[in-house]
């Protein structure tokens, strides 16, 4: 769906951007986290064609953007960090004017806003000044603003910055119901914890350069080398802690009362292994779940940080 090829943004001697290439498939969230200076939105509006890239080239749907802005504007739906808004205008109104500038057709306009507006839930707000609107609420009429030609690609910069934690829920919940919806999304944060939810692949920028990217799990435990599992047993607990420690891919073991939690630094089909020998041997699991590991460590330990 999209693909980045070595794209280099030089502003005067800075590289805002260096380099940088990576793939989002159909159907994917892919999260760009950086601390700030990174690059993230200078990245961002080079995929939307706001930024014309000092050299690189961007894919959207195997058409190369540069020489075909029309064709890709229909493609891809933008949310910038910052946006204006229109004092004088309604909601509706405000929909009405982007649909108009997205080339939607006045039969069809009425019906679309319709749906936006339930999609982020602001009907109640149809009539309303944009100005009178909670941050939250802007935002989520920003996104469906970004909505309105029905792209194929969502690329949005920040979409919970600055939000409460409430309205931050329901921004993830949309994106979620967007995703259902077969949406491609890319998605800068710093809310690192809320992209691993969210997010099938990550990507880590610093510095104008892509630190580490690929799927959440896999560059968990690239970086780890091992992952937390924790198991829930009905009975058996001190036979299932003898066979888990003559594992050789687990480094602990560790109980407490509700769960035995191991450290391991196997592959997936080592892990089905682990299971199967849980069960041969009798022993009642009930759960074994990966804990999710915390990504504001990953990014931790592989930005150095700015120590300007
Ligand atoms: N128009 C511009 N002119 C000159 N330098 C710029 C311009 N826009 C961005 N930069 C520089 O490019 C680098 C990358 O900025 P960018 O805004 O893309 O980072 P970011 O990761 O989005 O940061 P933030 O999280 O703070 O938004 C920074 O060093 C920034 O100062």
């Amino acid at each position: 769906m999209l693909r980045i090829e070595n794209l280099t943004k030089k502003y005067g001697n800075i590289k805002a951007v260096d380099n940088l290439s990576f793939q989002v498939k159909e159907g994917e969230i892919f999260g760009l986290v950086g601390p700030n200076g990174a690059g993230k939105t200078t990245t961002f509006k080079m995929i939307a064609t706001l930024l014309k890239p000092t050299s690189g080239r961007i894919y959207i749907d195997d058409i190369e953007v540069s020489n075909n802005l029309k064709e890709v504007r229909t493609k891809i739906g933008y949310m910038p960090d910052f946006f204006g808004v229109y004092d004088n205008l309604k909601v509706e109104e405000y929909l009405e004017f982007y649909g108009d500038i997205g080339g939607v057709s006045k039969k069809e306009i009425k019906d679309i806003i319709e749906d936006l507006l339930h999609l982020v839930n602001l009907t109640h707000k149809k009539g309303e000044y944009v100005d009178s609107l909670s941050r939250g609420m802007k935002q989520r009429l920003c996104l469906a603003r970004s909505l309105i030609h029905n792209p194929k690609l969502l690329i949005l910069d920040e979409p919970a910055s600055g939000l409460d934690p409430r309205a931050r829920i329901q921004m993830k919940e949309i994106l979620r119901e967007l995703k259902s919806m077969g949406k491609t999304i890319i998605i800068s944060s710093h809310i690192l914890p809320e992209l691993s939810e969210l997010c099938t692949s990550i990507g880590i920028m610093e510095k104008g350069k892509l630190v580490i990217s690929g799927p959440v799990d896999k560059i968990m435990r690239k970086i780890n080398k091992t992952n937390i599992i924790r198991i829930r047993v009905l009975d058996l607990k001190k036979k299932a802690i003898k066979l888990l420690k003559e594992e050789p891919n687990i480094d602990s073991v560790y109980e407490n009362d509700r769960f035995i939690e191991i450290s391991f630094n196997g592959e997936e089909d080592q892990m089905v292994q682990l299971i199967k020998k849980l069960i041969n041997n009798g022993i009642p699991v009930v759960s074994f779940n990966p804990v999710d590991g915390n990504l504001e460590e990953i990014f931790m330990k592989v930005t150095k940080g700015d120590e300007e």
